[in-house]
């Protein structure tokens, strides 16, 4: 499966002589009240950008929390199955996708598909997808989306130092709001196209990892680059702290309960210190230029429940559903259907062809079917959104299943040219050793011990699944038969 940047073994190898070096020793960190915070956020850590919850309007604040609180209730947060290094585990905060409708948010192996924002009023478009209360929540993270895409847009170097910390810097270096602005270093106008909400309750954890580097403490998220964003594209964070869904309030003793903190630290760096940032309730925070990929963060979890928002552009050049859909238009262009008797012919046997419509097929199959019943019931479940045009992308692989069919024939085919036939079998086979090897995988992911825990209606699907002898089915499930077939016509 793609993956960017360093292998996982070159991370390992680097982790590895890194922790070497360190010994037992932790690298120092600065927190507000340490000397030097100030300056060390200013030269390492210059792409951070604290809003404090004062700067934002109080009804947002209300309608988000009002909102974040309902998705609770409705049990639309869920732990994610995801894979870290070829090894399932549940992510220890649970998650939600929103987002611009047909959008998809891909990270640890998993596409998660976004419940649209529904930003418009109900009668517009006769959405009915979900309830009332759903769609209000959606609309109140819609609302504080359009709020970070025009605050993070505006935001200019000079207020980026008057925004920072407690306002120490400002009067030191005499700078204020009023001061004329450098230029905007963000080029263009923001536009965060999905925002991937996460939840945690500490009290419920049974344990949480220790921040294994700095001593920073318990970590909710450990470190990490977030993935799949448009490069040196910002993310912008809304941070709530609230009581446990049990209604114990902790606003009244909030003295002696630990805040939530983020972490930061330079990349495989052990010589600048890490950087340790507080939260209140309400607090947001932007991380800009590169921060995201020269630099890591972690959650560092406190005492209370705590949501956050975290807005983001994701990169979506094949992750939308009109992109899909396109791609599997593409591929139907080369099935012909007699309209009279309804029987199929491939329009065209160039070997570029048949490659790309095998493609498209696994791509289907894997990114987004898999993917999607994978995670059991929990789309629709919420919200319907995405059920008719699953539906309706499996109907579309389901002809690639019987393209495929005609591709085999066609290879099989005596009296065909030798050296044609040759690369045609090359291409099949390259493309059914692949689809066999992870269909095998995503059965792995399905019958796993940790699927095996969860609930029925979240519990993962393998799907599409047939039998041996399903009639309608053009192809078998298992693909070993005919890969052996493939094989021996190359041998000849
Ligand atoms: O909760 C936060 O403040 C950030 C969470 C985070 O890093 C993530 O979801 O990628
Ligand atoms: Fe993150």
């Amino acid at each position: 499966m793609k993956r960017s940047g360093d292998s996982e073994g070159e991370k390992r190898r680097k982790r590895r002589r890194l922790l070497q070096e360190l010994g037992d020793q932790k690298i120092p960190f600065l927190a507000p009240s340490d000397r030097g915070f100030q300056q060390l956020w200013d030269t390492s850590y210059s792409g951070l950008v604290l809003r404090k919850s004062c700067s934002l309007p109080a009804e947002l604040h209300s309608r988000v929390q009002a909102a974040l609180l309902t998705l609770r209730r409705k049990g639309c947060l869920l732990k994610d199955l995801v894979r870290v290094r070829d090894r399932d585990v549940f992510t220890a905060v649970s998650r939600a996708l929103l987002g611009e409708p047909g959008h998809t948010y891909r990270y640890l192996d998993t596409r998660l598909f976004a419940i649209p924002w529904h930003s418009e009023d109900i009668d517009v478009k006769g959405q009915n997808c979900c309830d009332p209360d759903l769609r209000a929540a959606c609309k109140a993270l819609w609302e504080l989306n359009t709020f970070f895409c025009t605050d993070v847009s505006q935001l200019k170097e000079g207020d980026r130092l008057s925004q920072s910390a407690k306002g120490e810097a400002e009067h030191e270096s005499g700078q204020g709001c009023s001061q004329p602005s450098p230029p905007q270093v963000c080029s263009g106008p923001v536009k965060f196209n999905v925002t991937l909400l996460n939840y945690m309750d500490p009290a419920a954890m049974s344990q949480l990892k220790e921040e294994p580097y700095y001593g920073m403490g318990k970590m909710a998220v450990g470190w990490h680059h977030d993935e799949n964003l448009i490069t040196h594209s910002p993310v912008a964070v809304y941070s709530y702290s609230c009581h446990d869904d049990k209604g114990e309030s902790s606003e009244g003793s909030s003295s002696d309960k630990a805040c939530w903190r983020i972490g930061l630290k330079v990349a495989w760096d052990i010589h600048t210190p890490g950087l340790m940032l507080p939260l209140e309730s309400g607090d947001c925070y932007y991380m800009r230029d590169d921060l995201n990929s020269t630099h890591q963060h972690c959650v560092l979890a406190g005492d209370t429940a705590r949501f956050s928002s975290t807005h983001r552009v994701a990169e979506c050049s094949s992750g939308t559903l009109t992109y899909i859909q396109s791609r599997c238009r593409e591929a139907l262009s080369n099935l012909h259907t007699d309209p009279e008797t309804g029987s199929h012919r491939l329009v065209a046997l160039l070997p570029a062809t048949l490659q790309d419509c095998e493609e498209i097929h696994n791509e289907v199959e894997f990114e987004w079917l898999r993917q999607y019943w994978f995670q059991g019931q929990r789309y629709a479940r919420f919200c319907s959104w995405w059920t008719r045009p699953m539906e309706q992308l499996e109907k579309d692989w389901k002809l690639m299943e019987t393209m495929t069919m005609l591709f085999l024939a066609a290879v099989e085919e005596e009296g065909q040219e030798e050296e044609g036939r040759r690369e045609m079998a090359e291409i099949l086979l390259s493309a059914l050793t692949d689809r066999h090897q992870q269909r095998q995988t995503w059965r792995d992911r399905c019958h796993s011990s940790l699927a095996q825990t969860l609930p029925p209606e979240e519990a993962p699907v393998d799907r599409p699944f047939w039998g041996v002898d399903d009639p309608s089915m053009p192809l078998p499930f298992d693909l070993a038969d005919i890969i052996n077939r493939v094989e021996s016509l190359l041998w000849r």
